[in-house]
């Protein structure tokens, strides 16, 4: 719509700081010129934490311009509001906090030990930016700030990951930003940095014992079931040993999922399948030797994922497609002989087939395995040296070889060094994404993956909003990777592709979402009347994935998304000017 507002009103708001004036004057300006004006200030930034606190202010202010920005921008923007850069901001929260967003603004919601007999009231009285009483929180990322990416426990700075995790919700799957709550556990933190900086946020305290911290967690999902009894709870970067504990004690009667363990095991069970593809000629599927460096929740809830390659995929008995894992963690190969007390997690992958032999280094670990695929996710950044890629790259024709931890200086190694070090013949993808690598012989461009779980969560919690089953099981979990896996184009194919286009996304999630409320139906647990309607019955056309009921089924998921176009104008729910 054109400016009808004249330039000299401008002048004058602009020298008065008249921010009624200049709302009005941004309520009249299309969409591409404010995207455009946004963008210059954008790109003027030296600094990623720059820019990720202009986008955050921009988001926390004007909703539809941020959201416009970052779905037309994603591959721009995307390593700015997610990792790597929301890693920094993580380290620098509490410093930078004030900055985000105009006061009164919350960035997401903190319910720390204290508020335990409030959680209820607290929970009610949260009004997000932007609000709209008609619409109630359909999904919460929720972290307790103990281990964010690689970077260890950062307590309450830990608020980047909620807030970065929900942005994508909304960009690649749709979801409308009124109907996302980030939340943050604050029981305390053992970060010495942190409880030594005067300006950090959270409480100085050390990290509640376990005696206090699960019943904190019980209080605080029985609260917000009680408020919103519908919401879809995504555990986010608690510690290991936490997350594997509350997915237990939760996946079965509460509608949940751990990011880390399942929605990470899904993104690379579907970046493998599509590996094993390109080199089958080499390796026969079952033969693959799956060596996972760092046993921790991501680690083992990879390994546990890919073994539904072997096991849904290729038949195999689960001991025998066990056996095709190797796990190390700090101390080596994980054994069961190894002398020290194994956690509880470890113990399903733990071998017994090494004849008493102990193996401490990669490299003698990579020597007695023999790996097909090589899988970093320990936080140890460069762990994966020239000397480890050249050995896989002589034990294989095309190895396999994902760095996953994150950010990308925790990445096991980069791209560049994949490439120069296996020759050019990897198989790569990595948590954080890296620069596309030019061969300086040939100037031919190679494109790198990234195995992140935001391929993944935005889809499948799109796909159980809309089927509402009463718990996520690990079929429809399945059923997010292999419809993640499928959506690759053939001209993605043809480059050798591990993962879509970033670019793609939204396309890729509705497909995904659809893929999960199929699954849902058929397992006889969706309550959503509509999913029934449109699944159920249909079941064997839908199993294919194509043709006209599955066309009408994307449909009926996008048409479900939101879009910051919507209206064109920006209206007084997603604009703070127009507030003020
Ligand atoms: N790409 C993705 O989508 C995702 C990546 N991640 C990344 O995975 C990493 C690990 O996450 P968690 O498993 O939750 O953390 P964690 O801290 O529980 O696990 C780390 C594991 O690495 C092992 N480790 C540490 N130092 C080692 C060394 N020097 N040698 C061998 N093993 C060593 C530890 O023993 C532990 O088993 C993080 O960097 C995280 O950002 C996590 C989730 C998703
Ligand atoms: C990507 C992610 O979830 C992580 O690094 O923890
Ligand atoms: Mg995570």
């Amino acid at each position: 719509m054109p400016n009808s507002i004249t330039n000299s009103r401008f002048l004058s708001s602009e020298a008065g700081i008249d921010l009624l004036a200049r709302s009005h004057f941004l309520n009249q300006e299309t969409m591409d010129l404010q995207k455009k004006r946004a963008l210059t200030q954008l790109r003027s930034k030296s600094s990623n934490l720059d820019k990720y606190m202009f986008l955050a202010w921009l988001r926390n202010t004007n909703v539809k311009l941020f959201y416009r920005i970052v779905i037309d921008e994603l591959e721009e923007i995307t390593p700015l509001i997610y990792t790597p850069t929301v890693g920094t901001a993580c380290l620098e929260y509490s410093h930078i906090a004030p900055f985000l967003a105009p006061p009164g603004v919350p960035d997401g919601l903190f319910l720390s030990l204290n508020d335990l007999p409030h959680l209820t009231q607290i929970i009610r009285d949260y009004r997000p930016f932007p609000f709209d009483e008609s619409l109630t929180p359909q999904i919460t990322v929720i972290t307790d700030g103990s281990r964010i990416l690689g970077l260890g426990d950062l307590g309450v700075n830990g608020m980047g990951i909620p807030v970065g995790k929900l942005q994508l919700y909304t960009a690649a799957a749709g979801i409308d930003p009124r109907r996302t709550l980030p939340i943050t556990l604050d029981t305390g933190t053992n970060n010495e940095k942190n409880l030594n900086d005067e300006l950090y946020l959270g409480s100085r305290r050390k990290r509640a014992e376990d005696d206090e911290f699960y019943p904190f967690v019980d209080a605080v999902i029985k609260s917000l079931h009680d408020v919103y009894p519908n919401l879809l709870i995504q555990f986010e970067d608690f510690s290991s040993e936490h997350a594997f504990d509350l997915l237990e004690k939760y996946r079965d009667n509460t509608f949940c999922f751990n990011d880390d363990i399942q929605g990470t095991g899904a993104v690379i069970l579907s970046g493998f399948m599509n590996a094993v593809h390109l080199v089958e000629n080499d390796v026969p599927p079952t033969e693959h030797r799956l060596l996972f460096f760092g046993a921790g929740s991501a680690g083992v809830g990879v390994a546990k994922q890919l073994l539904d390659f072997f096991i849904r995929e290729h038949d195999m008995d689960e001991e025998i497609a066990k056996k095709r894992v190797w796990l190390v963690d700090s101390r080596g190969l994980v054994t069961k002989d190894r002398g020290d007390k194994l956690a509880k997690h470890k113990i399903y992958f733990a071998r017994d087939d090494n004849e008493g032999k102990q193996y401490k280094s990669l490299m003698d670990v990579i020597n007695y395995v023999k790996p097909t695929a090589l899988i970093g996710l320990s936080s140890q950044g460069g762990v994966f040296s020239a000397n480890v890629i050249e050995r896989m790259a002589e034990l294989n024709k095309r190895p396999i070889i994902f760095p996953l931890s994150n950010p990308s200086v925790n990445a096991e190694c980069t791209f560049e060094q994949a490439m120069i070090h296996s020759n050019n013949r990897v198989i790569f993808a990595s948590g954080t994404g890296f620069p596309r690598y030019t061969d300086p012989q040939t100037g031919k461009v190679h494109v790198p993956g990234q195995g992140n779980n935001m391929y993944i969560f935005p889809g499948l919690g799109l796909g159980a909003i809309l089927a509402r089953p009463p718990i996520i099981t690990d079929r429809q979990i399945f059923a997010a990777s292999s419809a993640l896996a499928r959506s690759l184009t053939d001209e993605e194919r043809s480059q050798e592709l591990l993962y879509p286009s970033i670019t793609r996304i939204r396309s890729v999630s509705a497909e995904i979402a659809a893929a999960v409320m199929v699954e849902a139906v058929r397992e006889g647990f969706a309550r959503d009347p509509e999913a029934l309607k449109l699944c159920r019955g249909h079941l064997n056309e839908l199993k294919n994935f194509k043709g006209p009921r599955w066309h009408s089924l994307i449909k009926y998921v996008q048409g479900h998304m939101w879009d910051p176009n919507t209206n064109d104008l920006m209206d007084e729910n997603y604009f703070l000017g127009s507030r003020i």
